[in-house]
């Protein structure tokens, strides 16, 4: 990386630090070894500047920093420091071992900590200012200066910190909104107030790093680029501090996406991008909400009819990315209620079925009907739907409507109507259980008695809202024929599996009697 002190360039680069604000969420801790393998993702998909941890903070942290130091192939690796001596030798001692090493200083600024955390002057710190900075510049080149709680500090302070680390030799400063309280305009002005007023502010680079507190980190970041940052640090999910981080996947799909109202790039390859936040996510056992910007799940997934509609015409009507800019395979068109006729016949093209116009609409209502009860529809649910359909359109006794009642130790009744050629015919019969009740009920309906060979049952998916799968053979006059519906209630399904294999049976008859009168 050759990182120039101009802010005039177009280049941002990108200092990520997940594995040091990251790993401060409650909760996100990483051993040693996901830490190594974050690191090297980071380093494989062109993260200028990792900040691989804070050195002072525990053995495992310095460990942690030197083995990724000694690891690095391209980042610079930073390691973190208060305004302490001591912290800042142990930064040093971490990070030496690295290609291209950093300290990274920070001290409060603002009022409240100055008063409350530090309890210091402004003159103290200024003077602290000056001496960590040189302190660290004695060990190594590449020492950035933070001026903690930065958005809450008066700007004539500010700048004079910002100068005072200029003069002893940071070559990044970066303006933290620590508590997440800035406005993008307002994070706007601050860092173009001490770039255009800091005397030798061209002799570092400015940067970003802002927390989510009101959910304005990215927003805050790219304003603070267009007002002449060149480098923001982000992490992978946005993860970090409380409400954490600005994200990297955010900031950098924003940046190349947007280049003509955000001029800037980056040199992530962001086909990293969803690899990484399942990596992270996984070593953090934080899990990604579904609607996350760029990498959530339903960032590339669409359910309604008139979207997957769009999107089959064109993905530009519904996406402004590819999915595959990001890493992730395709597109998802979910199969749910808000699904229209456009992507449910896509989908059944896809599972290799082409049905003709009356079974389409009647394969669809069925469809909207089994959407409507359950929460996920899966291929396998619209493969033993069609299959079903299939089975049962020329089905000349049909299931009008069917109620069972049922109790421990007491009657188990079947009331239900079927419909044979038009002519709908009801009966209530009792059954030794409620299964036993409905093949009865259908038998008196009918006016036959075939033998049962089977009946099964399993579920077509996982859930307790899985639909039935219910399985029939029946045998009648040395014929055999089996049944077979998927429905999410298995009472139902088992009606509609053994109606179904009567019919069949009714077929084949039919069949073997025009074969005879044929003969
Ligand atoms: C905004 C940020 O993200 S800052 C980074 C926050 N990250 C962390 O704190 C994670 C790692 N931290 C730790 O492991 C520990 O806090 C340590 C090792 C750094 C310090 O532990 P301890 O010595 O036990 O101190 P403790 O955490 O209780 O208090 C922090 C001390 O650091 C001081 N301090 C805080 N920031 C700074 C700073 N930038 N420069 C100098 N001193 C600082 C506080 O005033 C306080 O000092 P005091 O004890 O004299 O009042
Ligand atoms: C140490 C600094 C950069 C920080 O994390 C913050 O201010 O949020």
């Amino acid at each position: 990386m050759s990182q120039t002190s101009q802010s005039n360039t177009d280049r941002v680069y990108i200092f990520d630090t997940t594995l040091r604000d990251g790993e401060q969420s409650p909760g996100a801790t990483m051993t040693h070894e996901e830490k190594l393998q974050v690191a090297e993702l980071l380093d494989n998909m062109g993260v200028d500047i990792i900040e691989a941890g804070f050195p002072i903070a525990s053995n495992g942290d310095f460990e942690a920093v030197s083995e990724i130091a000694r690891r690095s192939k391209n980042a610079v690796i930073a390691g973190l420091a208060r305004a302490i001596p001591a912290d800042i030798d142990r930064a040093g001692a971490a990070v030496k071992h690295a290609r291209r090493g950093r300290i990274h200083t920070f001290v409060s600024t603002s009022p409240i900590h100055l008063a409350h955390q530090m309890r210091k002057t402004q003159e103290e710190v200024l003077e602290i200012v000056t001496q960590t900075v040189t302190q660290s510049r004695n060990l190594i080149d590449d020492v950035e200066w933070s001026g903690m709680d930065a958005t809450r500090t008066p700007m004539d302070f500010l700048a004079k910190c910002v100068e005072a680390a200029i003069n002893a030799g940071a070559t990044t400063i970066n303006i933290p909104d620590t508590v997440g309280y800035s406005v993008p305009e307002e994070y706007y002005e601050m860092i173009k107030t001490l770039i255009e007023t800091v005397p030798n502010s061209d002799k570092a680079i400015f940067s970003t790093h802002c927390h989510n507190d009101l959910g304005m980190a990215v927003a805050n970041s790219l304003a603070g680029v267009r007002a002449g940052a060149r480098q923001v640090e982000c992490t992978i999910n946005g993860l970090g501090e409380r409400a954490g981080n600005a994200a990297l996947e955010e900031i950098v799909m924003a940046l190349q996406t947007r280049g003509d109202a955000l001029p800037y790039h980056t040199e992530i390859d962001a086909t990293h991008l969803a690899r990484a936040s399942k990596i992270v996510a996984a070593a953090c056992n934080f899990p990604v909400q579904y609607n996350k910007a760029i990498v959530g799940k339903n960032a590339f997934a669409h359910e309604s009819g008139i979207h997957q509609d769009g999107m089959l015409k064109n993905a530009e009507t519904y996406e402004i990315m590819t999915p595959a800019s990001v890493g992730i395979k395709e597109t998802s068109l979910v199969m749910g209620k808000h699904s229209g006729r456009a992507a449910f016949k896509d989908k059944l093209k896809d599972l290799g079925y082409e049905l003709g116009d009356n079974a389409f609409q009647e394969t669809f209502v069925r469809f909207k009907e089994l959407a409507d009860r359950k929460k996920n529809v899966y291929d396998e649910d619209l493969i033993a739907l069609v299959d079903d359909e299939m089975g049962s359109i020329e089905d000349k006794i049909k299931l009008v409507a069917m109620s069972v009642s049922s109790s421990i130790g007491g009657d188990h009744v079947c009331q239900l109507t079927v419909s044979v050629e038009g002519d709908e015919k009801s009966v209530k019969v009792a059954g030794t259980g409620s299964v036993d009740a409905i093949f009865n009920a259908i038998k008196e309906a009918v006016g036959a008695d075939p033998h049962l060979v089977h009946y099964g049952v399993d579920a077509v998916t996982g859930g307790t809202d899985a639909q039935a799968n219910a399985h029939v053979r029946l045998e009648m006059n040395g014929r055999i024929a089996s049944g077979r519906t998927a429905e999410p209630d298995t009472l139902v399904a088992s009606a509609r599996a053994y109606l179904n294999a009567y019919n069949r049976l009714l077929v084949e008859r039919g069949a073997a009697a025009q074969g005879a009168m044929a003969g």
